[in-house]
């Protein structure tokens, strides 16, 4: 088996260091010409992932958007997860899942094992009920061979208020770190218990050498970060970074060409800034 670790270096390796979101905000099904229903989302997302699906390493859907459809909105997401896995493309499902152990479990269940419908390369968790929490997913990812992204310094404002508090000797975001660095201690070429650190957070005062995993950072494009401003915020762990970027590429559709040119400017830009 191997791990999500190993398959990103290699999808990074060969398709470079972007993850593209599909985020089917409202206001862009307008600006593709789409109805603000479950066949215009389905349009929407699926044209996407014929897109961007053989051309970037990750695809990020986020699941509010589909969420917000009912059940047949999460039956979209079964086929954009689907899509993407045979247009080969890692797949991480942005759903920010965080609660007790005995509920984690579930959410484990359906999103990090072989069988669920719902299942994805890797996951976005939240460990603000304590890391500890997060043990049933960290267990299923590592059985399964999936990977977790955990927030740890959020690309929005009010982030910094909780994230940059002082436990004890360190902040909870530092706390956050550690946690993972453990959990990837010996991994090699890379762990797969990656954090979130937002493009837009500026100096992070988080040492994240020892983390071993990967680093998903937001907030290129619609909320205000450059590919430049990786430099700033990672210092020298620049080679684990994968910059994640949505509305920036989205914006340029809903032509599949348009889409895809796209990305692969977005691909340079952060190839040229990570170096
Ligand atoms: O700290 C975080 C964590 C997750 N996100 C998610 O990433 C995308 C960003 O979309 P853009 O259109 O590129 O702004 C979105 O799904 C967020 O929920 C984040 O932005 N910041």
């Amino acid at each position: 088996m191997t791990t999500f670790g190993e398959r990103l270096t290699a999808a990074t390796a060969t398709r470079g260091p972007l993850c593209v979101g599909i985020d089917p905000h409202p206001g862009l099904l307008d600006a593709w010409d789409l109805p603000r229903t479950v066949a215009g989302l389905e349009r929407f997302a699926m044209t996407a992932v014929e897109a961007l699906g053989p051309e970037v390493a990750v695809i990020k859907p986020q699941s509010a958007f589909f969420e917000a459809f009912g059940s047949a909105g999460v039956a979209v997401l079964e086929k954009v997860l689907a899509g993407c896995r045979e247009a080969g493309a890692l797949v991480l499902l942005d759903a920010k899942r965080g609660d007790i152990g005995s509920t984690m479990a579930a959410y484990a269940a359906a999103y990090l094992t072989d069988d669920s419908p719902l299942a994805a390369d890797a996951l976005t968790v939240s460990p603000y009920l304590g890391f500890g929490s997060l043990r049933p997913a960290l267990d299923a990812a590592a059985v399964s061979g999936r990977g977790l992204f955990v927030l740890a310094l959020t690309s929005n404002p009010e982030g910094p208020e909780l994230q940059h508090a002082v436990a004890g000797e360190r902040s909870v975001a530092q706390t956050i770190a550690d946690h993972a660095a453990a959990e990837n201690a010996g991994a090699s070429p890379l762990g797969s218990v990656g954090l979130v650190v937002g493009a837009t957070i500026g100096r992070t005062g988080v040492d994240l050498s020892a983390v071993n995993g990967p680093l998903l950072a937001p907030g290129i494009g619609a909320q205000g970060a450059t590919a430049a401003d990786l430099r700033t915020v990672f210092g020298d762990d620049l080679s684990a970074v994968l910059p994640t970027t949505s509305r920036e590429v989205l914006g340029a559709g809903p032509d599949v060409a348009a889409l895809r040119a796209a990305a692969r400017k977005s691909v340079d830009q952060v190839q040229a800034a990570l170096g």
